[in-house]
């Protein structure tokens, strides 16, 4: 091939690229890394990330990036961490607005007396666009970079990620029910289908199936499901095993439990997304570890509606990818996906009644790289890797409530919050500046925000 004298690169002259990261401490979570020596993802001290177009393009010690590499735009991050970007596998994100209305309740009731009368009265389109990006703002904020979305009106949902370019998994809602987005599952299905097409080429939204929950999802709609999934390779998510009343009660109604119901329907496979899964038994653990199907953990939502535990480090121990997920803020109440993994550490060992189970490292994993594999892009994003997405975030370990830093993985899981989050890009896009969005107008964002709280107000 003949490259134009203009564009070829003298091997001995730094390479110009987008822009050149430098922090005290870079983690990787690179896959191979994470199960070498002590299960320690090795942390790099004075190193840096060079990016162009949107993709890594190197990781090198800082002390060598200035003869190999040139750049309008360097940050000197001291005393930061640079680390991939947290994925957050489940919420709905319009349910923002709905943050402290219902709380200190057990699930069916919050969903029966509180939250569907409150969705039937208030959700429509303007309500998803302003709620989203709410929650958007909220979880940026935090590093969030990529996140999943369970909600009505799926294609607003997907434009305001689209739009304010962070990447999202929008699985669109099916119920045997009318709902204000549709009639049930037919109108649905047709909807939903019609933004799959919409968004198949995208790198930034990917549109997923969202079977509501087993108890709200007859045979019929779900088997229509699995046939068109198969068809599509499209991922599926759906609350699942979220409370004992919701297992008891399908035992009596269809003598199963709810999973070996959906595994005789042929639901079970790499493409499944299982949400809560808080009352497992050993046959539950062991039709997801036979299939490959992934789960995911929103502990401080099973913490508040009471629902139980989900036994994570038994799931590891079984081979089963287990992801992180905040549900959403009407249920937690907040995104913040540090405080979820924190959450999610601490949880386990009472579990487990072992101080050992889910170290710090696995917490970490949890809400990186185990994302990334159960949306199945663990080649595209989850790590600092050559050749990944440039999906990161700054965390600031300044502050004088850090000191003294040991041990950097430690501190990320047991000691920080989202507030410490400083920076962020998204495909090498800066999204926070010094704990500043740089993307979304708040005064605008908030002055919504209180007109819908204005009308809604907390019954
Ligand atoms: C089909 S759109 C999402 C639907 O789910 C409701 N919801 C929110 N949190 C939970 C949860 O923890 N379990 C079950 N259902 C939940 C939400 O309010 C929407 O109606
Ligand atoms: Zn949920």
């Amino acid at each position: 091939m003949n490259i134009p004298v203009s564009e070829q690169q003298d091997v001995n002259q730094p390479r110009k690229v987008e822009s050149i990261i430098s922090a005290s401490w870079v983690i990787t979570m690179n896959t191979n890394a994470i199960v070498s020596a002590n299960n320690q993802p090795p942390v790099l001290q004075n190193h840096s990330v060079v990016f162009d177009n949107g993709v890594i393009v190197d990781i090198l010690p800082a002390s060598e990036v200035q003869s190999r590499y040139i750049s309008n735009e360097h940050f000197q991050l001291d005393d930061h961490v640079l680390m991939p970007g947290l994925i957050n596998m489940h919420g709905h994100a319009a349910m923002n607005l709905f943050k402290g209305m219902a709380d200190d309740l057990p699930l069916m009731t919050w969903l029966n007396e509180h939250i569907w009368p409150a969705e039937a009265k208030w959700v429509n389109d303007e309500f998803v666009k302003d709620g989203t990006l709410l929650a958007i703002a909220e979880m940026i904020r935090t590093g969030t970079t990529f996140f999943s979305d369970m909600y009505f009106f799926p294609e607003t949902a997907a434009e305001v990620a689209r739009e304010h370019r962070i990447r999202a998994q929008v699985c669109f809602p099916i119920l045997d029910f009318p709902t204000n987005w549709g009639a049930g599952p037919e109108e649905y299905l047709h909807k939903g289908l019609s933004l799959y097409d919409q968004y198949k080429q995208s790198e930034w939204v990917y549109v997923g199936f969202g079977p509501h929950a087993p108890y709200t999802v007859s045979d019929e709609p779900m088997t229509e499901i699995i046939k068109l999934s198969n068809q599509l390779g499209a991922n599926v998510q759906i609350h699942l095993h979220e409370t004992a009343f919701e297992v008891h009660d399908a035992v009596e109604k269809t003598g199963k439990r709810p999973i070996q119901r959906l595994a005789d329907l042929g639901l079970l496979s790499p493409n499944l997304q299982c949400v809560h899964m808080a009352n497992l038994d050993q046959s539950d653990i062991d039709l997801i570890a036979d299939s490959g199907a992934h789960i995911v953990h929103c502990p401080e939502s099973n913490l508040k509606l009471a629902s139980g535990l989900c036994p994570v480090q038994k799931l590891l121990d079984s081979g089963v990818n287990v992801a992180l997920g905040t549900d959403g803020a009407a249920s937690n109440n907040n995104l913040d996906m540090f405080g979820e993994l924190q959450s999610a550490a601490l949880i386990a060992k009472v579990a487990a009644e072992n101080a050992a189970a889910v170290n710090a490292q696995q917490a970490l994993a949890m809400a990186t790289i185990n994302g990334a594999k159960a949306l199945g892009l663990q080649d595209q994003t989850g790590s600092l890797e050559v050749g990944k997405w440039a999906d990161m975030i700054a965390v600031d370990l300044s502050a004088v409530y850090h000191q003294p830093v040991y041990d950097v993985i430690s501190h990320l899981v047991y000691s920080t919050n989202g507030s410490d989050v400083a920076y962020s890009w998204i495909g090498g896009e800066l999204h926070l500046k010094e704990k500043q969005l740089q993307k979304i107008d708040t005064v605008h964002l908030k002055s919504r925000v209180k007109k819908w709280a204005g009308k809604i107000k907390r019954p």
